[in-house]
């Protein structure tokens, strides 16, 4: 007997495919069945990756959330918008979700914060190929909190390597450095043009 891995994501599991660089966006549905919430994305997203924390919407069976961002002038609430509420008011990451069936259509970040300008989506929501695939892996400890055993982790941080995502534990250098660089400059102990 062997223990069979448990999902990461549906688009990881068996391998990720490459999107294409001259992809130009393209449409997102939430689950349910009718009167569908559905938001445009008038561009590719940028930085897209798996997130392990609890805060991310994750499809059913899935220990990691995929996620990417995309500027919040290239997205558009195109029908059903009604139906959306934000989860969690308090958060950075204002997640809009659909009230009928769970799904997180775009989280937007409202405060002062190095990502502001940026909405986080989900691309698996959309029904066109091509959009930009899974970099690396952020939050893979967060999985822990939510019920997944230590032991395990291991075997996770393997997998996510083997598909070519590099695990994290919180987000990637290039992200950490950003944000990092934003502090500095905020606070004056970095020069305001580098
Ligand atoms: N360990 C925490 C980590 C949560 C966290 O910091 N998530 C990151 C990645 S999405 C974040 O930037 N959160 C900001 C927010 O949710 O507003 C959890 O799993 O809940
Ligand atoms: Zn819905
Ligand atoms: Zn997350």
């Amino acid at each position: 007997m062997y223990s069979k891995i448990p999902s990461i994501h549906p688009l990881i599991d068996n391998g990720i495919t490459k999107g294409d660089p001259n992809f130009s966006g393209g449409k997102l549905y939430c689950h349910c069945p009718s009167k569908k919430v559905e938001v445009t994305l008038a561009s590719n997203i940028a930085h897209n990756h798996a997130c392990g924390c609890s805060k991310c919407w994750k499809p059913k069976g899935a220990l990691f959330s995929v996620v990417g961002v995309i500027p919040v002038d290239k997205v558009f609430i195109t029908a059903n918008g009604d139906k959306l509420y934000v989860v969690d008011p308090s958060a950075a990451i204002q997640r809009n979700a659909c009230k009928e069936c769970g799904v997180h259509l775009f989280g937007r970040i409202v405060k002062d914060h190095p990502f502001k300008g940026l909405d986080f989506v989900h691309v698996e929501l959309s029904d066109s190929k091509g959009w930009q695939e899974p970099q690396f892996a952020a939050f893979v400890s967060s999985i822990i909190e939510q019920g997944f055993n230590p032991t395990g982790v291991k075997e996770i941080r393997e997998k996510l390597k083997k598909e070519g995502l590099q695990p994290y534990d919180v987000l990637s250098p290039t992200l950490m450095d950003l944000i990092a660089t934003y502090t500095g400059q905020k606070s004056g102990k970095l020069p305001s043009k580098l």
